[in-house]
């Protein structure tokens, strides 16, 4: 890896402050394409679609979506990135694909330990208790039974769900969309992660929560590895990140430090 990550290196060119210059994620010309059928005349039938496979045709109800295309970044321990750009522009995408969910059709991904994107969300289920879910989240992030009794109490003040009476022995269907995201937001940072990946959770919370969580995200910069927040709130974006990549169309239009990139996005969104 240490060629790819040296030529690699050199091709980013981002100009960032860092502390410790041990990648984390190196994204090497990375293109995503989603393929997304539609629904069709319905004519054709089976003989259709077999000469279709023997011809070696693509199907015409298939539609193709260009959604990222050609990103090439390197990102650093102790490192916190934000994702900005227009909706659409491929962010979720992005953090998908560090995190390894999508397979790239062209490029690589390269990551130094296990990347975990913060949307335990899947894993938790709206008929349970907050309290069965906190159990489930941390066994869905790798977590021992051990661990989660461990850190449980720490969770649920963490998340402050318990602030205004016992909310945690309730269904998570009777919970405030801020309050479900605070909760998956405490889980997910009970847990050391080398890279940790926030899709707009910050967003949800109130001011008071979203502050909490600053500071948490700083400690895990310190002790863990690399944090990439996605975010449309740049008030957000400048408190927590020192380092910006601007995804337009799913082109890398800019990298580099958080002040200077959203300073040309402001200017961008104005126009
Ligand atoms: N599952 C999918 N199937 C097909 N196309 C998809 C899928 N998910 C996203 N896309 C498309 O990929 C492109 C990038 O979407 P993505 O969700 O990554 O953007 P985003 O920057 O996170 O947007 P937003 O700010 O609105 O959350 C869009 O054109 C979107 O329509």
């Amino acid at each position: 890896m240490t060629e790819t990550e040296t030529e690699i290196q050199r091709s980013t060119g981002a100009d960032t402050v860092r502390g410790d210059t041990r990648p984390t994620v190196i994204a090497d010309d990375v293109h995503i394409v989603y393929r997304v059928h539609t629904a069709g005349s319905g004519k054709g039938g089976a003989p259709a679609a077999l000469r279709r496979i023997i011809s070696r045709k693509p199907s015409p109800n298939v539609r193709t979506v260009h959604a990222i295309k050609g990103v090439s970044f390197t990102a650093y321990r102790g490192e916190a990135i934000g994702l900005i750009g227009s909706n659409g522009s491929g962010k979720s995408t992005m953090l998908r694909t560090i995190a390894g969910l999508i397979p790239p059709e062209r490029g690589k991904v390269y990551s130094d330990g296990q990347p975990s994107l913060l949307g335990v969300n899947a894993a938790l289920m709206n008929d349970l208790t907050g309290e069965r879910n906190v159990v489930l989240g941390g066994l869905a992030m790798g977590m021992t039974p051990e661990e989660i009794r461990e850190r449980y109490d720490g969770i649920v003040e963490f998340s402050g769900i318990n602030d205004k009476g016992d909310f945690i022995s309730l269904p998570m269907r009777t919970y405030s969309s801020g309050m479900a995201a605070r909760l998956r937001f405490s889980i997910a940072a009970a847990k050391k992660h080398d890279v940790m990946m926030i899709d707009e959770a910050l967003a949800t919370g109130d001011r008071r929560f979203q502050k909490r969580s600053e500071e948490r995200i700083r400690e895990l910069r310190k002790d863990a590895g690399t944090v990439f927040l996605v975010s449309h709130n740049n008030k957000s974006i400048r408190d927590t990140c020192d380092r910006v990549l601007w995804l337009e169309s799913g082109e890398l239009r800019m990298d580099g430090p958080t002040d200077d990139v959203i300073k040309e996005y402001e200017a961008f969104t104005k126009k």
